[in-house]
């Protein structure tokens, strides 16, 4: 079992902003949702985890190791996937892997070709291994960055917006590869997609302002907020009214209509239905500053 211990981790930029305030989260292998609007400090968090910036006060240990003090210890085990490789060289996957894994330190030939192609065929990238990456789909471009963060069996993965972008079949594609990888090591998932985070992690955290808003399993979290969310179906011209009077979380269109969402202990009045919540009520609930069921594990 590897473990991720953040302690106390705080970051103040040097214009003042106060990107990390406080951050106490332990991880263990299984997949580990980020959640938190632009802003809310999870590159700066995985920045500092994967050594790449020092906190100003804090820590982060991996098993056992301060990495702030041996800042290589995290980087041989870390696979990272950003947000977006920028420009994609005109080489093959293969080559590209090839030159990856010798940055990586996989200097033996023979396990770098066997690696190579075994993540070939994890990624399903196989048969597209000689054509340059510059031309592939975005999905084959997400599932290319999966296979480079895994060289060298990392036992930290940090993926940032994996899934932005991507069609439903390529999204489910990547969910299997990514729920696949999770249960032997460390991934840490950050993104705006709520979904994701819901059929994928175990645990999760939502940030906002630098720090940790809300911390548990995203089934724990959703049964804590049943009894709390109401939903109606109203006249598209009467959202505005609703808004005034009643903790609207959320309106969407549903079957020509506009259903909402309405946080309240009891029935707001006549023609609301008790619904059970999802992780997106929860999160837009924890948004909207309402006073959601914090029970479990909760940091601040
Ligand atoms: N190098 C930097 N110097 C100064 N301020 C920074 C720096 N990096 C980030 N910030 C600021 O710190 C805050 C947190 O930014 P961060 O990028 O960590 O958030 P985020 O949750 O990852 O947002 P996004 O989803 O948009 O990437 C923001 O106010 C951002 O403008």
């Amino acid at each position: 079992m590897n473990t991720l211990e953040i302690n106390h981790l705080s970051k103040t930029y040097s214009n003042g902003v106060k990107a990390l305030q406080q951050i106490n989260l332990t991880l263990e292998n299984g997949m580990f949702g980020l959640l938190g609007p632009n802003g809310a400090g999870k590159s700066s968090l995985m920045r500092t985890i994967a050594a790449l910036q020092l906190p100003d006060k804090g820590n982060v240990i991996f098993n056992g190791t301060d990495i702030g003090e041996q800042p290589q210890f995290i980087r041989k085990h870390l696979g990272y996937l950003p947000q977006e490789f920028g420009v994609y060289p005109k080489v093959s996957a293969v080559e590209l892997l090839n030159h990856m894994a010798i940055l990586k330190g996989i200097f033996n030939q023979k396990i770098r070709k066997e690696q190579i192609e075994s993540l070939l065929v994890q990624t399903n990238l196989y048969q597209h291994r000689k054509k340059s990456v510059s031309s592939y789909s975005g999905g084959m471009k997400q599932r290319f960055g999966i296979a480079q963060a895994l060289l060298g069996n990392p036992k930290v993965i940090i993926v940032d917006e994996p899934t932005a972008g991507l069609d439903p079949e390529e999204r489910n594609r990547f969910h299997n590869l990514l729920s696949e990888i999770g249960e032997q090591v460390i991934v840490v998932l950050s993104t705006h997609i709520v979904e994701d985070v819901r059929d994928l992690c175990t645990k999760m955290a939502v940030m906002g302002g630098g720090k940790i808003l809300l911390e548990g399993s995203p089934k724990e979290l959703m049964t804590n907020l049943n009894g709390h969310i109401w939903k109606k179906e109203i006249k598209k011209e009467t959202l505005e009214a609703h808004q005034k009077s009643f903790n609207v979380i959320s309106s969407r269109l549903f079957a020509g209509n506009t259903q909402i969402h309405v946080y309240a202990d009891r029935q707001p009045e006549e023609g609301f239905e008790l619904v059970d919540a999802g992780l997106e009520e929860v999160y837009f609930s924890l948004m909207r500053g309402f006073p959601i069921g914090r029970k479990e594990g909760v940091a601040c």
